[in-house]
């Protein structure tokens, strides 16, 4: 009660007029264009005021009383749709992740054309694209973070026979017993790996294996320390796979056009080792890099690990897929160990034996 006492809270209303200003000037830099976050629906200040309002609503009392996380019991609805890894815990933060999804619409739109011309892949470094965020969701990493002016730079690369045959089909074998278990939405079956996916991994050390190999393989050839920020296990099947484990999924559509880093704001560096082939397991569903010219596309190769700069300069998507199954090993990495996940990070890195 004391505690309480020595709270200069403003009261309710005093709270609500200013945040309604900040609502009301956030509202008009996000949405003043009159485009939506994915670009078809506008935003209407109705919607964007609750969802607005409840997250400065929660920062100010979370601010108050010194707690990070405050009962379920608050407004909420945006709040709850952006807690995910990473997400930002302030007001500002919340506006400057909408404000990356935003810029992530408007660069996706301006690549994504009809008709383009595409050419293989080339490894090596591209320009970096503007940043997605400004300053309070999350710091790059000078000499970590990809950069224009200081190595390393942004780019795109391969690195082959990353895992070798013997490997790449016991992983097969692995996830596609696992996935037996998952729901599926639509062509895509997806397992995060972290402490709750090795009970279903039954090759988990391997997994391990090549979660290292993996980080090792980028950082050295980089030149950095990296961190695990998330992995996934991905299964992409034409045709999808019906029944009762078939799920109407909110989730975004598997081959949507995309920037790694608009989703979880301390991913640096993305990275794909292939478990299937193009051409072989699959047809189409090439990794497609978007550029402002031809764009670039990769063939994935079984046991190929393929790494870029998880920024802007990235804009990338899966091309559709004809048939067949499309197996990978997805990886996000942060420069920043305090963004690290703590499940990889004792997994990938120590656990050897369990
Ligand atoms: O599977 C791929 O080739 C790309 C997947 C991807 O872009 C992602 O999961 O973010
Ligand atoms: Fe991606």
């Amino acid at each position: 009660q004391e505690n309480l006492d020595a709270l200069e809270l403003p009261d309710s209303v005093d709270l609500l007029s200013q945040e309604h200003l900040a609502a009301r000037s956030a509202y008009e830099r996000l949405f003043g264009d009159g485009l939506g976050l994915e670009g078809g629906e506008p935003m209407t200040w109705e919607i964007f005021q609750e969802r607005y309002m409840a997250a400065a609503l929660r920062e100010r009392l979370s601010r108050a009383f010194g707690k990070a996380d405050l009962p379920d019991a608050l407004p909420s609805g945006f709040v709850e749709e952006v807690r995910k890894k990473d997400a930002p815990t302030t007001l500002d933060g919340q506006v400057e992740a909408l404000l990356a999804q935003k810029r992530q619409f408007l660069a996706v739109k301006e690549m994504l054309l009809e008709g383009k011309e595409e050419q293989s892949l080339t490894a090596g470094p591209v320009p970096c694209g503007s940043p997605l965020y400004d300053e309070h969701v999350y710091s790059q990493v000078d000499g970590c973070s990809a950069s224009d002016t200081k190595s390393p730079s942004c780019g795109r690369w391969m690195l082959q026979e990353v895992a070798n045959e013997e490997e790449v089909a016991a992983m097969k074998e692995t996830v596609l017993q696992a996935f037996k278990h998952l729901f599926h939405a639509g062509p895509m079956t997806s397992l995060a790996v972290d402490s709750k996916a090795w009970p279903l991994l039954s090759a988990k050390m391997l997994t391990q294996d090549l979660l290292q190999r993996s980080r090792q393989a980028i950082s050295g050839a980089l030149g950095i320390e990296l961190f695990f920020s998330g992995a996934l296990l991905v299964r992409l099947q034409i045709p999808p796979i019906e029944g009762d484990m078939q799920q109407n999924s909110s989730l975004g559509d598997a081959f949507a056009a995309h920037v790694d880093k608009a989703n979880v704001a301390s991913y640096d560096w993305s990275a794909l080792l292939y478990l299937s082939s193009a051409g072989i397991d699959f047809e189409g569903g090439e990794l497609l890099f978007l550029n402002t010219q031809k764009d670039s596309v990769l063939a994935p190769v079984a046991g190929q690990l393929a790494f870029f700069s998880s920024g802007l300069e990235n804009v990338h998507r899966v091309k559709p897929m004809v048939r067949g199954c499309r197996l990978v090993l997805a990886m996000w990495f942060t420069c920043s160990q305090r963004h690290s996940h703590p499940d990889l990070e004792i997994h990938a890195g120590h656990l050897r034996e369990t």
